[in-house]
């Protein structure tokens, strides 16, 4: 017996990163696996070869988290392919690094309407139809350990950050009454495409390793144990709780 079997888990921002680390995590735990992208379609194909590799069955959609009906349009169509949403792990998001004062207006919105809104409508897509079924579920959001601290270039980023753990938080209050589970995983700094140039300065890279006490940055896969465990019937009692997966980066003042 796997920890996700029998479930269906959707998945948003899978086509690579830790979005597809979560994804094929939860296939070799046994749940079948819907995964959203905005632009890589070799990436999502090879994710989906992933969870078949697994046993499991994968379906790709392409869409835009930051319009409202991608998320719709998502979740009526993972029904239709695997009947029903066990799970909804909103992870798609961007960071684009930019100092603060010559921040550009689009910059922000459309920082904020991909992290934020688009977690906001994906949440409330699954547990629209989590309610429907009757029988439960369980929301993760990809947070970060930057809704807890702050970062120079990412002053439109951080606040994103910040209120999808505040939106678990709340949706685990409105949603307890259906037994649907409401939580964030905070990562820390984990290497994917989205920090690459960041990272690419050694020094920088170096300041970053140094400051976390198990002594590296963190892999995409190290997302996947904690979100698996979010998802799974062991997290039974967890609900409005916020995992940092951080390497101890947080803890480490002095
Ligand atoms: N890496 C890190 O250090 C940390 C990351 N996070 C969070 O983790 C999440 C995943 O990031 P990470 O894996 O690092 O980054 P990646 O850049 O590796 O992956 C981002 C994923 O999001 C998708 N995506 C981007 N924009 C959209 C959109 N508008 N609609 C749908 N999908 C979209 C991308 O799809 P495609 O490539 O097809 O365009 C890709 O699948 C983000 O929310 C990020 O904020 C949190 C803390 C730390
Ligand atoms: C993209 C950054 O490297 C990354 O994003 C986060 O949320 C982390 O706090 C890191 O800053």
């Amino acid at each position: 017996m796997k920890l996700l079997d029998g479930k269906t888990v959707l998945v948003t921002g899978a086509s690579t990163g830790i979005g597809r680390a979560a994804a094929v995590g939860a296939a070799k735990a046994g749940a079948d696996v819907v995964i959203n992208y905005h632009s890589r379609d070799d990436d999502a194909a090879a994710c989906i070869a992933e969870i078949e590799a697994a046993g499991q069955r994968g379906l790709a959609i392409k869409g835009d988290v930051a319009a409202p009906e991608t998320a719709t349009e998502f979740v009526a169509k993972a029904v239709e392919a695997f009947g029903k949403v066990d799970v909804m792990v909103s992870n798609a998001g961007i960071c684009p690094f930019h100092s603060f004062l010559d921040m550009p207006v689009e910059t922000v919105q459309r920082t904020m309407q991909v992290n934020l809104l688009g977690g906001y409508f994906m949440c409330q897509a699954a547990a629209n139809q989590m309610v429907a079924q009757g029988h439960g579920g369980a929301l993760i959001a990809v947070s970060s350990i930057s809704a807890l601290v702050g970062g120079e270039y990412q002053t439109h980023y951080t606040p994103t950050k910040a209120g999808l753990h505040s939106l678990m938080q709340s949706t685990a209050i409105a949603l307890g009454k259906y037994n649907i589970r409401c939580n964030s995983v905070l990562p820390g700094t984990i290497l994917t495409e989205i920090n690459k140039d960041d990272l690419a300065d050694e020094a920088k890279r170096k300041y970053m390793e140094g400051r976390i006490p198990l002594g590296r940055l963190g892999q995409a896969e190290d997302l996947a144990g904690p979100i698996v465990f979010l998802a799974s019937d062991m997290a039974a009692y967890v609900t409005g709780a916020a995992l940092l997966v951080d390497g101890g980066a947080f803890v480490n003042l002095q």
